[in-house]
Formats: C-alpha cells, structure tokens, sequence
C-alpha cells in the first residue's frame, strides 16, 4: 500500500490512487509500492535492517554494504542532506557499495549548515536506486520473521514494472553465502594516508610530527574513519589493495597490520586472504582487525565463521568487553559471524553482544593480534580516538621494545 499522498501530478483532483514509481520485489513474491528516489533503473541485493538514527551518509558509501539494500527503521532520512566530507569508502570503486535503499518517509529539504545537496539527487549522482514511503515497520518485521531476503528494487518514473519478471529475477539471485565481494571495492593501487580526525571550524587535519609506527592496513573495503583514526594515533599508514600478497605486505617493513571491514561472505574471501594473515601471524608482526578483518582473523587460526539470520546493522548494539567487564555501545555492521565454539585454544573471545550472545572479539594468546566484529571509529562517543587503536599501538610499542 502506498502511504503517502499524490506525487505524480494526476489530474484527477488528488483522490486517485497514487501509482508507484518504485517497486521492491523479495524473493518469495512479495511486492511493496512507493516512490520512487535517487537512481532510474533497477538493482538487486540482499536487504536488510539498519536501526541508526544518524550517520546515514556514512552508512550509505560503506562499502562493508555492497551487494545490499538497506532499509532504515528511522523514518526520516535525509533531513541534513549529505555533504563532500562524510564519505567513508576510499575511491570511487566503493561507490558501488550499497546497491539501494528504502525509506519510510518522503525526502524534505535539508535542513544543515555542512549539507551541500540533498539525499535524493546525491543518491542518484551515486547511481542507487531507493524507494520511499513504504510501511518500514512491516519489512522489519518481515525480516526478523524470515531473515534477510534477496530483492530487486525498481525505480521507473512512469510507473512501468514488469512484476512476474522482478519476481522472477528476484528468486534467482544466489545467496550471500559464499559471496566474495571485495573484488568489487578494494582499491586497485597501494596508497599512502595522513589525514585524521576532524573539528569543528577546521574540517579533518593532517598528520604533523613524525609518526611512531608503520602500519599496513589490508583494505577488503576500508572506511576513512579507521584510517584517520590509525594516523591520529600516530601511524604513518599504506594501504594496500586486498590481493596484495604477503611478500608485498612484508617487504614494507610494517611495525603493525591492520585487516578492514568489507563486504561479503568472509569464508569466501578467507580463501586468499588467509594465507597473507596467516604469514604475517607467523612474523608476529601486530595484527588488529575490525569486522571482516575480525572474521578473517578468526579464519585464519582455524576457526569458523557462519551467516546470521537477520545480522546486526545499526548503532545501538551493546557489547561487553570480556576483559574489563565494561559495556560500550557500539555502531555495526554485519551478516555473517564468527562461532566461538570453534575458536581454537589460543584464540580467546574478549568481546561478546548483549544482545544475543554472539562472539565480538577475539585476542591471540601466541601472536601480538586481536580483532572486533564492531566498527570502533564509528561508535558513539569520541570520534577522534578509542581504546582500541590505543591496544594496537600499546603491542607496536611492546614489539619495538623487545627489538
Ligand atoms: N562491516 C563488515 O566488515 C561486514 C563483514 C561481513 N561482510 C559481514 O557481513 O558479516
């Protein structure tokens, strides 16, 4: 049913029926109608649920999102608009992360003083596809009823849509298990980084002073934050492109290692990302990985990792940290995780969710690694610095020291 009023311009007096301009058709049959945003055209994914009620900017170009719909729960997307600075995939390949997104509520104007367009011809600039005003409750439901079910999402501004086809297309598309998708967004060259954390009145900084440490950090699908969070910490970072093999890894003398987030099943990308972890463990060089650098870690010492039913995508999740006993709230993004039961003896869970149980984090007990499945530079409270990055450099420093 389409819950908002007459956009299309029908003459007839505004009590027609409005006609959709927007489909999203799931694999079991299910039709939704709206209107239509941002990119004409069609797309397809696995959709799910994300629960923030902030940062959507920054949830829409990670590139962790390729090969996804997202559809928020927050009903008012859009509000601030978007700007030139909150983006976080590295290079234009990520634009091709989330694929489309669905809305409760029409987009209004932008009301901020950073907002330099709106979210409507940003999302089109960006080629996704979105659909709004659709009762996003009910899809919510829906998916934690049955789990994240694969779609087509169509955008036509006459109304045109071939429904048996998208229905047909939608029940086609594979699964996300066994999905390697960080071909799509990793970055094709090494770089170098030295930008950090940004302040009001200043926009982001640039790294002065000579930094401490060298880190390469492996990027599956990178965010900004991480590697500005990285650099603030006083690391001069490279970043490597997701094939780079561990000669190329080791021949740039890195004091630290760090494995990104990015899309897809990590079993998948586990194949040739594992042995390059592997080598690295085995030099004891530092290693720190978020998200699906937390599951290839796990991967990579022989653990297992397995699809979740509706995974956790949002920036409320609670999780403790097993070591200190402390709860932090923290910003997620997820499909897939890691089965504590098949954690080997020297891989100790440190961090679990309290919201189901699920493993958070890991820390070796022979080599300098450890790993979260949560997205600290991108967790509520400072944004310029987490205890995380701090650990990292702590085992840097400790390496050096035993040198
Ligand atoms: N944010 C991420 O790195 C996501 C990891 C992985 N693609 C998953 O869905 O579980």
């Amino acid at each position: 049913m389409l819950q908002d009023k007459d956009t299309t311009g029908s003459s007839s007096g505004g009590w027609a029926e409005p006609r959709a301009t927007a489909v999203l058709v799931l694999q079991d049959g299910t039709v939704l109608e709206g209107f239509g945003i941002g990119a004409v055209g069609e797309a397809t994914g696995e959709v799910c649920f994300n629960t923030a009620m902030t940062g959507y900017q920054e949830i829409l170009t990670d590139p962790s999102y390729a090969g996804q719909i997202i559809t928020f729960t927050f009903p008012h997307i859009g509000n601030v608009g978007t700007n030139e600075e909150d983006i976080e995939s590295v290079n234009a390949a990520s634009s091709s992360g989330v694929r489309g997104v669905v809305l409760a509520a029409t987009i209004t104007e932008p009301s901020n003083w950073r907002a330099s367009r709106d979210l409507d011809a940003w999302l089109k600039a960006r080629s996704i596809v979105g659909l709004s005003g659709i009762d996003t409750r009910a899809l919510t439901a829906l998916i934690r009823d049955k789990g994240m079910p694969n779609a087509v999402i169509a955008h036509d501004p006459e109304g045109q849509f071939d429904i048996e086809a998208l229905k047909a297309k939608a029940a086609a598309l594979p699964s996300m298990d066994g999905l390697d998708l960080v071909p799509l967004v990793t970055s094709a060259q090494r770089f170098d980084w030295d930008e950090t954390t940004w302040t009001r009145g200043e926009g982001y900084g640039h790294q002065d002073g000579a930094p401490k440490h060298h880190v390469v950090a492996i990027d599956y699908g990178v965010k900004r934050n991480i590697l500005r969070l990285l650099a603030r910490a006083g690391c001069k970072v490279t970043v490597v492109p997701a094939t780079a093999s561990a000669e190329d890894v080791l021949a740039l003398k890195p004091d630290g290692v760090f494995l990104s987030n990015g899309p897809g099943d990590p079993a998948a990308t586990g194949e040739y990302a594992v042995p390059v972890i592997r080598k690295v463990l085995d030099e004891k060089i530092p290693t720190f990985g978020i998200c699906l650098g937390h599951q290839m870690l796990s991967l990579a010492v022989g653990a297992k990792t397995k699809k979740m039913h509706q995974g956790h995508h949002g920036a409320n999740h609670p999780v403790k940290d097993k070591t200190t006993g402390k709860v932090e709230i923290t910003s997620m993004n997820h499909g897939f995780a890691v089965d504590p039961e098949t954690l080997p003896s020297n891989a100790v869970e440190t961090h679990v969710s309290l919201f189901d149980g699920s493993n958070c984090g890991i820390s070796l007990t022979d080599r300098p690694a450890f790993s979260v499945q949560y997205h600290p530079e991108a967790s509520p409270g400072p944004q310029d610095s987490h205890y995380l990055f701090d650990r990292f450099v702590q085992l840097m420093d400790g390496k050096k020291a035993k040198a």
